[in-house]
């Protein structure tokens, strides 16, 4: 089953509220947050205030996407906001090892992330420890990028060493038109900013992307 995880990142902030809300009654199952510190990317988005604020108007599973130098000093902020899926990239300053510890003892998720730059085999040691892999197809930073196809097999790298009931989350790039190309070459979870929230309608965007992706499967 392949899940579809709407990003925040290119919604309308004056109206978040109803943009998750629609995203949701269409059945998008995870919502994707996007938290940039302006340091470990070159950009700026929102902290754990915001998600708390959304947290209350949603059932969705909140993927939380922390583009940021120490994640470490803030899972206990995103956690206490109502994450359910913490993940954090390799190349960050904070031990990773115990960044995964601190995020599995708020009994919540947890993933590892590597830009197109960064091997797929960087994950492999933490096989035991994490519970999903995201690999970006544009570098973190800012949406609106082209998925670059240089990592298709870097997402069969992943999907061969994981297995078959571990997820893989694809980042970056995807829309409906090229979004049967992560799916083909082994992701289940896909990630969707403008190609939702800046369709004209949100709703149908996410519709398609479902529907469609019940079709190749
Ligand atoms: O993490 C990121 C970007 O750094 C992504 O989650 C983007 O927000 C996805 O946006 P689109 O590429 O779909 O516009
Ligand atoms: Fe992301």
């Amino acid at each position: 089953m392949i899940l579809l995880a709407p990003s925040i990142l290119s919604a309308d902030f004056s109206r978040l509220g109803e943009e998750v809300s629609a995203v949701e009654a269409a059945g998008a199952q995870y919502l994707h947050i996007d938290v940039m510190d302006g340091h470990f990317v070159p950009n700026i988005s929102f902290g754990a205030p915001v998600m708390k604020s959304i947290r209350k108007m949603s059932q969705m599973v909140f993927d939380v996407h922390l583009m940021i130098s120490d994640p470490l000093r803030y899972i206990d902020d995103f956690a206490a906001a109502g994450a359910d899926i913490i993940t954090f990239h390799i190349g960050c300053s904070s031990d990773i090892d115990e960044t995964l510890d601190k995020i599995k003892s708020h009994n919540i998720k947890c993933g590892l992330a590597v830009n197109p730059d960064i091997p797929a085999e960087r994950l492999f040691p933490y096989r035991d420890k994490i519970d999903m892999a995201l690999i970006m197809s544009v570098f973190a930073g800012f949406g609106g990028q082209s998925y670059i196809d240089g990592v298709n097999a870097k997402i069969q790298a992943a999907r061969t060493f994981f297995g078959p009931d571990f997820d893989i989350e694809v980042d970056g790039g995807i829309n409906l038109t090229n979004k049967t190309v992560p799916i083909a070459n082994g992701a289940n979870v896909l990630v969707a900013g403008t190609a939702i929230f800046g369709a004209q309608s949100p709703k149908e965007a996410v519709c398609s992307f479902l529907n469609e992706t019940e079709i190749d499967n």
